[in-house]
């Protein structure tokens, strides 16, 4: 039985890149498109070697699989991965209720002896505020990344004629974090959550990426002050947990949202240029701006909220985004920030 988990609304059919999305560890996916499965699954589109989340809820299961990539239905792959799944729920009704009362607790049991009181009691036993799910999710030892995404990505003329070399700090890296950054021409070292700072600036990389990952990033001091130690002395981007750790080790402030932003229509606008993308965002935390020291410039807000979605702090080299620009699943439209993280290395080697 999975821990009771907090459900998120979440309106993609992109369904097999959600369940292996690291940043999910422990929560439960509940999805708002009504029928699922009918693609199946494959082996090309895992975002990380695991299933991470607790759980998974829709309203239909597709009873067949028409897609010519399908090696696997839904139902097969997630009884082999002992992930919970459940259908025939009422998805529209929790959905309005998350709406109205922000994420909430939830249980799901395949014990039927166990009576609602100590249903309920598993649930108020379970917290995500003030937790570490980075530890459960980050990789055991170092290693290098060279594969890059297909063809159907080649709609920026990305290949640099230099060589960055990138080290990524694995808080639950989703792999087409690294697959774009190999096809910007990057050679990409990944390491560990707990790696110290020294180590890697020993490397002297030319930029260092903090990745996604699940989980309150007041919760992981440690990761806190690894970035601290890095910021200033190499260019850095951080995506999404990256974002909020780089807001901590500036001394910001992050705070929980009521349901956070999840799914792939959400609108950012670049203050900088006005333009707006529409963006993939799977997050329930966010940086409070106002709690930013001086000359950390506000680049990206989030349209529907108008809350923090990307930072930019020149004198530190440093450039971060609430949100994915990596997709996998949703709209490709924010692709070119792993361009402005190319040029922020490319100008520090001036
Ligand atoms: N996608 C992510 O990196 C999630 C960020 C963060 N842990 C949150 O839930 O807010």
């Amino acid at each position: 039985m999975p821990n009771p988990s907090v459900l998120p609304g979440l309106k993609s059919a992109r369904y097999q890149e959600i369940l292996t999305d690291p940043s999910y560890a422990g929560q439960f996916v509940l999805m708002t498109n009504p029928h699922i499965g009918n693609t199946g699954v494959n082996s090309g589109d895992e975002e990380s070697i695991k299933c991470f989340l607790g759980g998974l809820i829709v309203r239909s299961l597709s009873i067949c699989t028409s897609n010519w990539r399908c090696t696997e239905t839904l139902d097969e792959y997630l009884r082999k991965r002992n992930i919970m799944g459940i259908y025939d729920v009422d998805t529209r009704a929790i959905t309005r209720r998350l709406r109205e009362d922000g994420s909430l607790i939830g249980v799901l049991s395949t014990d039927q002896s166990l009576k609602d009181k100590e249903l309920l009691e598993m649930a108020k036993n379970w917290k995500i505020v003030g937790v570490d799910l980075i530890s459960d999710v980050t990789c055991d030892a170092p290693y290098e990344w060279v594969d890059k995404t297909g063809s159907g990505w080649e709609f920026n003329d990305n290949q640099s004629s230099e060589t960055f070399h990138v080290v990524v700090y694995d808080f639950g890296v989703k792999h087409n974090i690294l697959r774009r950054l190999a096809s910007y021409g990057c050679k990409i070292t990944v390491v560990p959550a707990s790696w110290p700072a020294s180590d890697v600036l020993n490397l002297k990389p030319d930029g260092v990426l903090f990745s996604n990952g699940p989980g309150d990033p007041a919760a992981v001091p440690y990761a806190v002050k690894t970035v601290q130690e890095i910021v200033g002395k190499v260019p850095v981007f951080g995506i999404c947990m990256g974002h909020q750790l780089i807001g901590q080790a500036l001394g910001g402030k992050t705070f929980k949202m009521k349901f956070g932003h999840h799914g792939g229509n959400h609108p950012v606008r670049d203050n900088r240029t006005g333009r707006v993308d529409i963006s993939a965002q799977n997050h329930n935390y966010a940086v409070d701006p106002e709690s930013l020291p001086e000359g950390v410039q506000v680049t990206h807000i989030n349209l529907n909220d108008q809350s923090c979605a990307g930072l930019v702090f020149p004198k530190m080299k440093l450039m971060s985004l609430q949100y994915h620009p990596e997709s996998s699943p949703g709209p490709h439209d924010s692709d070119l920030a792993f361009g402005e993280f190319v040029e922020l290395m490319k100008n520090n080697r001036l």
